[in-house]
């Protein structure tokens, strides 16, 4: 490159490929006299369009990590960048804003609405929702499209699950944050959850990230974030992943 060349402006570059840039996050929750150090100073990167598997004992602070990069949550201490905006800065309304245009949330439990079919469980987020899918065309990323008109009562676990998957990501999320998504499941069933979230990573490019007791499912990842007492102790990168189907556990 010549010595004369415009200089890049490497912060907006860095800023287009990262998703989220955090450092020092701290997270300590006053339990009346005592003092709970959840998070105790993480620094992570996240890339556009990236599967990470976040693994580590319980109480070590993956769920508060999870929480916070989704703004249901904010860090004590530390800063978090997305997107080039400082979500660390946002206030309520920002972070409300952030949450119903950029993030889908799966959770162990699915929280359906048991009196709504499918569809009209999907429908709730896409109702408020800026750019959505039809709840239909959700379902069917899902591969639930014969039973858009079922009641969670007529469904498995592993299908509410996936009516659950289709709710986060109808709106079309920046990134998917999924916490214990399979903790509920069977394996087969397990499988089929972790199937659609792989598909939804591939095909809608969602950044996202699994929260995971079980260290199979970390064969699926692009990396893998080690979390121990509220520190990452760890990151591996896989040089091949795992499709779902192939995982054994
Ligand atoms: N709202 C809260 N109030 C008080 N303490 C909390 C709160 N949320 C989490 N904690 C504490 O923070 C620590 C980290 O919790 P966190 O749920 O992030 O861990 P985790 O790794 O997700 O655990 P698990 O795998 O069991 O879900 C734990 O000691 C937990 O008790």
């Amino acid at each position: 490159m010549p010595a004369e060349s415009p200089p890049v402006d490497s912060q907006a570059a860095a800023d287009r490929q990262s998703v989220f840039s955090a450092h020092g996050v701290t997270k300590t929750y006053h339990m009346g006299e005592v003092d709970v150090h959840a998070l105790r100073g993480v620094d992570l990167e996240l890339a556009s369009g990236e599967f990470i598997v976040l693994l580590g004992p319980s109480g070590s602070g993956k769920s508060t990590l999870l929480n916070i990069l989704g703004g249901l949550d904010t860090p004590t201490e530390g800063q978090i960048r997305y997107r080039g905006e400082t979500l660390t800065d946002f206030d309520d309304a920002a972070l409300t804003r952030y949450r119903r245009r950029a993030v889908g949330f799966v959770f162990q439990f699915y929280n359906l609405i048991p009196s709504l079919t499918a569809r009209e469980n999907v429908a709730l987020i896409t109702d408020i929702a800026k750019n959505p899918m039809d709840p239909a065309e959700a379902l069917a990323l899902v591969d639930l499209e014969d039973r858009i008109d079922h009641f969670p009562a007529q469904m498995s676990g592993g299908e509410q699950q996936r009516v659950a998957i289709a709710r986060a990501v109808a709106k079309r999320p920046d990134v998917l944050l999924c916490d214990e998504p399979t903790g509920a499941l069977d394996v087969h069933t397990g499988v089929l959850v972790l199937d659609a979230i792989q598909r939804i990573n591939a095909e809608l490019g969602a950044t996202t990230a699994v929260i995971t007791h079980n260290a199979s499912i970390a064969d699926m990842a692009d990396r893998v974030v080690h979390i121990s007492d509220g520190r990452i102790a760890s990151i591996d990168r896989n040089e091949t992943k795992k499709v779902a189907s192939e995982l054994v556990w």
